[in-house]
């Protein structure tokens, strides 16, 4: 069976795909490599033969993984590296290397489902937005703090902004103004989030009028999907161009 990891900034997503290489049988985010190995090894029905995996993680964290993952399953890993060009599409950076191969994969699974123009909006540890031409040409993107990193900055900064995560959840059955704290971050914070994706559907429409799809990706995609009722929420995007750009033989 296939391992698939999708390493982020604050959770590893995981993944095990049948042999046929297509169909998921299981999976799960995770906090830590420790967190991976166990749910791993819980699941014995898993007999491992190959991984491939995608990190945003500095080299040291990933390949102490790959060892990780080496020494307690023996799998033969492979890796998503930076590069120009691939399956139609052009990466837009200066230097390609620079752009985080988590947004390469999910832009090229998006061109790949959507045969044409996308703007692919991924919600993370940061939110992110990139957008590909009909041609395949990747024009770019942007990188804002996502909703975590948005609350926890105010409750960095501000000695009177307190309040537990159970209030924040609540919080979301409305965008009224704020009555409370918690309401008042929540709601403002979902608003500047909202008002991120309208923009982002405004530049797309300046460029391609109606003719392109809109992905929505990551944790907190569903936080959204009600602002663009067209889009497709298909939370394991960077792992369909993980598999493009990493094949199994
Ligand atoms: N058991 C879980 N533990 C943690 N997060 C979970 C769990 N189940 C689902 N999630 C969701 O998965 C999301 C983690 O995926 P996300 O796309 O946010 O990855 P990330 O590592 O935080 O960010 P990025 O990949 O952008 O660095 C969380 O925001 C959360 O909503
Ligand atoms: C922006 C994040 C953190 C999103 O996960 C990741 O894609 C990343 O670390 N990118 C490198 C910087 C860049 O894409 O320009
Ligand atoms: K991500």
């Amino acid at each position: 069976m296939i391992l698939e990891l999708d390493c982020g900034n604050s959770f590893i997503k995981w993944r095990v795909l049948h042999p046929d290489g297509v169909t998921p049988l299981e999976g799960g985010v995770v906090g830590s490599d420790n967190d991976l190995l166990a749910s791993l090894n819980n699941a014995d029905k898993f007999q491992l033969k190959k991984c491939r995996l995608v990190s945003v993680r500095t080299p040291e964290e990933t390949d102490s993984l790959i060892t990780s993952l080496v020494d307690a399953f023996g799998v033969s890993v492979s890796r998503a590296v930076p590069v120009r060009e691939m399956a139609g599409v052009r990466n837009g950076y200066d230097d390609y290397e620079r752009l985080g191969l988590d947004r390469w994969l999910a832009l090229l699974g998006g061109f790949h489902l959507a045969a044409g123009a996308c703007l692919v909006l991924d919600f993370g540890t940061a939110i992110t937005a990139d957008f590909v031409a009909a041609d395949g040409e990747h024009l770019g993107g942007f990188i804002c703090p996502g909703m975590p990193l948005m609350r926890n900055q105010l409750r960095t900064h501000t000695r009177r902004i307190r309040y537990d995560d159970m209030a924040a959840e609540r919080a979301h059955e409305s965008l009224a103004p704020g009555r409370s704290t918690v309401e008042a971050v929540e709601r403002g914070c979902m608003l500047m989030l909202r008002g991120f994706v309208l923009t982002q559907l405004e530049l797309a429409t300046e460029y391609w009028g109606g003719d392109f799809v809109v992905f929505l990706t990551g944790g907190d995609a569903n936080l959204v999907s009600g602002v663009v009722p067209d889009a497709r929420v298909v939370p394991d995007l960077v792992f369909v161009g993980l598999a493009m750009a990493c094949p199994l033989s």
